[in-house]
């Protein structure tokens, strides 16, 4: 057994074989997607601000990819992000290696990089079944729908030969993140193929039905796929880092199932002023606002964990990261019920008030709380004494934290702009502005979010660096963050 294969156990006293390629694998393949998801984004960025970028051609047009960037950082950046993180820590607080061998896992890693190459093949071609977050056509969906399978099987069976009597709460969330994702592509994929080689299939359901199913599986993907299992990244290395125990066990507690039960329900809310019946739009709002307590709840939870260790922030930027995807968390976990009441919603919805929102819950939480788990497992994983430099660790924060905020606050000032405008009258009752005015008025915010998405991909350049220059072995040397000067002694 090679020493770069097999991690040893912490404790001296029980030595586990740990299965750590695959974590090894999943790490760089977030780190790829990433770059890769990022760029796109920003692609389709200035495209929007440029039009001429569209090139004349089909392959590279706004509405190719634009599913491909959604793909890439949702599935494959924020996929493989959970892959890395939740392999690593089903193993460690079970104290058992992955169950199913070295196959099982290696399956799983590389069956799910086939569904990203499948998929994202597809939408370049134009082979897309047209739901938003579940472009792919059903053969690709059968694909993953076997890789799944293998993977909840790969984690429930760490669990059942976990030697640590109790499950530790993070596994709690990546268990409802793997079997609630795996209920939603089942229940949104239902479709009828049209012929048995040709890609093409139709929805089993039609008209408010289809609407429906599709935003059950569109929100709760953000809810599951995007929040519990990334809030099972929160409750790991958020103590790990700080060196503190969770602030209160049992409010992680009430935090999962108040979650798990809310999060199911608000789905309507992307269906405001449809033709969904009203008591539905309501229940939606009802529950998206009730939403509200259980994630200011986790929030809390995550940031009073910091209790007695604030300090480090002031020197570790590895936890600045994570402390501020908390932060952001409850930025967008506040603004999504807001927008989910109805008069609010009639005004945002369609607008780029909802652009902004994703990419805060998506840029501030999701990418932010996995780059703080990359910048702690890569010198782990590949034992290194640290990493090659704090510093550029600090400059990614940075510009990432510019990135956003400039993203953000362009989209809220264009959405509303928006908004406004679509419903602004004259006095005779006429609609006050053209919707060419109105694309018009949008250009200098999509310039200023173009400009902050390439702040933010130049961020993630720089992690790039600093993880290859750590597995290579490299310690960059530099003074630490946060260690005042010295001061000639008078
Ligand atoms: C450099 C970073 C990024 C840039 C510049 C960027 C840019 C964009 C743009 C221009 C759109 C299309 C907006 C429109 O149709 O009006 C978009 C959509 C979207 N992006 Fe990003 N993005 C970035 C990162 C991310 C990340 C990391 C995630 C998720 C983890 C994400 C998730 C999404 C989603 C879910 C949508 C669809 C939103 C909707 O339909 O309401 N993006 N992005
Ligand atoms: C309490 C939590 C949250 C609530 C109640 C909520 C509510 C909402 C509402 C009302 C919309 C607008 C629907 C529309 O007008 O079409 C929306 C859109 C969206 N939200 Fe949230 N949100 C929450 C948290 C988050 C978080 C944390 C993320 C990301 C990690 C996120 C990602 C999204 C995405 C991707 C969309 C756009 C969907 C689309 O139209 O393509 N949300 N959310
Ligand atoms: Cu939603």
């Amino acid at each position: 057994m090679s020493q770069g294969s097999m991690a040893q156990a912490a404790s001296p006293s029980v030595a586990v074989n740990y299965n750590m390629d695959v974590v090894r694998w999943a790490a760089l393949a977030t780190v790829f997607w990433g770059v890769v998801g990022f760029l796109v984004g920003d692609v389709i960025a200035w495209q929007l601000a440029f039009p001429v970028l569209n090139f004349d051609t089909e392959f590279l047009n706004f509405g190719r990819l634009r599913p491909l960037h959604t793909s890439a950082v949702i599935f494959a950046f924020g996929g493989n992000a959970l892959l890395a993180t939740s392999f690593y820590v089903v193993q460690r607080t079970c104290r058992a290696p992955l169950y199913g061998g070295r196959a099982l896992p290696a399956f799983v890693f590389w069956g799910y990089q086939l569904f990203i190459v499948m998929a994202a093949i597809g939408y370049v071609t134009g082979v897309t079944q047209g739901r938003e977050y579940a472009e792919p056509e059903w053969f690709v969906d059968i694909w993953i729908t076997i890789v799944w399978v293998c993977y909840l099987a790969m984690f429930v069976g760490t669990l059942l030969k976990r030697t640590e009597p109790h499950i530790y709460v993070a596994n709690w969330f990546y268990l409802a993140f793997i079997v609630t994702i795996a209920m939603l592509h089942l229940g949104n994929n239902l479709a009828i193929p049209v012929s048995f080689m040709g890609t093409k299939s139709y929805s089993m359901f039609s008209g408010v039905q289809d609407a429906l199913t599709q935003w059950w599986y569109g929100h709760n993907a953000v809810g599951f796929f995007l929040t519990a299992g990334f809030l099972g990244m929160m409750y790991y290395f958020i103590p790990k880092r700080a060196e503190r125990p969770v602030y209160s066990y049992r409010l992680s507690i009430i935090h999962f199932w108040a979650l798990i039960f809310l999060y199911i329900w608000a789905g309507p809310h992307h269906l405001h002023y449809t033709a969904l019946p009203d008591w539905a739009q309501t229940l939606g709002m009802t529950f998206s606002i009730m939403l509200w307590m259980p994630s200011w709840g986790g929030m809390i939870n995550g940031l009073m964990t910091l209790s007695g260790a604030w300090d480090k922030l002031r020197t570790d930027p590895v936890l600045r990261f994570m402390v501020a995807a908390v932060g952001f968390y409850g930025m967008s976990t506040f603004e999504g019920p807001v927008m989910s009441i109805k008069a609010v919603n009639g005004l945002s919805h369609y607008t780029d008030w909802t652009i902004g929102h994703v990419h805060s819950g998506a840029l501030g939480w999701v990418a932010f709380v996995s780059f703080g788990a990359i910048y702690f497992l890569i010198p782990v994983l590949w034992h290194r004494e640290r990493l090659y430099s704090m510093r550029l660790v600090a400059h990614h924060f940075w510009l990432g934290t510019i990135g956003i905020v400039l993203y953000i606050t362009s989209m809220w000032v264009s959405g509303i702009m928006q908004g406004l405008m679509w419903r602004a009258y004259d006095d005779l009752g006429f609609l006050q502005y053209s919707f060419i005015e109105t694309v018009e008025a949008m250009h200098p915010y999509y310039i200023i979010r173009a400009t902050g998405g390439l702040l933010f991909l130049l961020g993630s350049l720089l992690m790039v660096w600093n993880i290859y220059k750590t597995i290579k072995g490299d310690l960059r040397n530099e003074a630490p963050i946060g260690t005042p000067a010295p001061v000639a002694a008078e």
